[in-house]
């Protein structure tokens, strides 16, 4: 009988990519695990080339020492899709702001948005902004091959998931359109050392849950920071180990599955300011959010009614039925009993999954994390979510 790491657990388990078929039922074990118990786990030997992995890293240095006015160039508040160059200061979390430069580029794609008023929360999905090829030559190709790489390994990733949820491989497709109709959105941040420290290390970024089904981390400097809350509310710090990825799931995936798979809560600490980390300098990673279709709604159909038109199919039934259906083992349900429940935590929640389109959860994510970008594109949702304008 496969065991579970304790909800309390305080490291997090390193699982090596099947390079077999004969590995596939070990690491399959292996996932269902950290899906249940930890929502994170490192992944080593996974299929992405150490050539591409170095190749983008190279660029990382050179992308924020850019000067700010080639930085504004491709900022993203040019963006109605939330894509490009975020400076230090702008990005929040639970109200409080974040201490980190960042620029968010999606796997390449047209919006698929009609024009119809209702249904403007359809462009969060469009063109990415780069920099000039002639201040940055190379880049755009470093960082779309890195894409194309990581969203195979997504792909392949959601078949693993869906057996060690006891489904076939194909068992999550039907939360996914054509791939050619799907974007999945990554980044690259900066976390500089701060000036100085008031009492405890600064927000990096805040408490929050991932949105997507899973995210695929490169933590691309040797600096610890990243942590990861476990169910008994402690924090435990998931520092860079060399050749690997974390993955993390997020809250579709736990919404999907109706709390059988953990979404985890997870924060950044900014670098600890001292002369040594400011000599070392900033640290850098690499989030890729491996998304669902935009359609998809997670809540009761009965209750919600159907998603939008534009999706393959017109159902997206939950895994496990609110009364019956169970489709899920009771082998799985036993080790999520054996977990217990998920407490709610202080972190950014996504509740509306329940009642909206995925696409549409994502755009007040973003709205709520990008006031500045959201009053521009999306006046009439940020005035419901910012009341009194724009913090400060
Ligand atoms: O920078 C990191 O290591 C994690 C960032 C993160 O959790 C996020 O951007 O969602
Ligand atoms: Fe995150």
């Amino acid at each position: 009988m496969p065991s579970t790491t304790p909800f309390d657990f305080s490291s997090i388990p390193v699982i090596s990519y099947p390079t077999s078929s004969e590995e596939n039922g070990k690491f399959i074990t292996s996932l269902q695990n950290a899906l249940i118990s930890t929502g994170f786990f490192y992944l080593s030997g996974a299929p992405v080339s150490p050539e591409t992995i170095s190749n983008l890293v190279s660029y990382i240095p050179k992308l924020f020492a850019l000067p700010p006015e080639e930085k504004d160039k491709f900022a993203m508040v040019h963006s109605p899709h939330f894509l490009g160059y975020t400076r230090l200061g702008t990005e929040w979390t639970k109200q409080k702001v974040d201490w980190r430069e960042q620029i968010d580029i999606a796997t390449p794609m047209t919006s698929r948005w009609n024009g119809k008023e209702e249904e403007r929360w359809m462009n969060i999905w469009g063109p990415s902004q780069y920099p000039d090829e002639s201040v940055l030559p190379g880049f755009k190709d470093a960082i779309d091959t890195y894409q194309a790489e990581v969203t195979k390994l997504g792909n392949q990733l959601v078949r693993f998931i869906a057996q060690a949820l006891g489904l076939g491989p194909d068992g999550l497709d039907k939360f996914y359109e054509v791939p050619q109709k799907m974007q999945h959105r990554g980044k690259i941040v900066a976390y500089p050392v701060p000036d100085k420290e008031e009492g405890e290390r600064g927000q990096g970024v805040g408490p929050h849950y991932d949105a997507g089904f899973l995210t695929i981390l490169l933590q691309a400097s040797s600096h610890p920071g990243l942590q990861v809350q476990n169910l008994s509310g402690k924090w435990i710090d998931a520092s860079p180990k060399p050749g690997t990825f974390v993955i993390n799931f997020g809250r579709a995936l736990e919404f999907a599955t109706q709390g059988i798979v953990r979404a985890t809560s997870h924060r950044v600490l900014s670098p600890p300011a001292t002369d040594e980390w400011r000599k070392i300098g900033p640290r850098y990673s690499v989030p890729f959010f491996h998304n669902i279709d935009m359609c998809v709604r997670m809540g009761d159909r009965e209750k919600y009614g159907l998603e939008c038109e534009d999706s393959h199919t017109s159902l997206h039934p939950l895994l496990v039925e609110p009364k019956s259906s169970m489709i899920v083992s009771e082998e799985i349900l036993r080790l999520r009993d054996a977990r217990g429940t998920l407490g709610n935590t202080d972190s950014v929640n996504y509740s509306e999954f329940l009642t909206e389109p995925s696409g549409k959860v994502q755009l007040v994510g973003r709205v709520k994390s990008h006031p500045d970008v959201g009053e521009k594109h999306y006046p009439e949702l940020f005035k419901k979510l910012f009341p009194n304008g724009l913090p400060n």
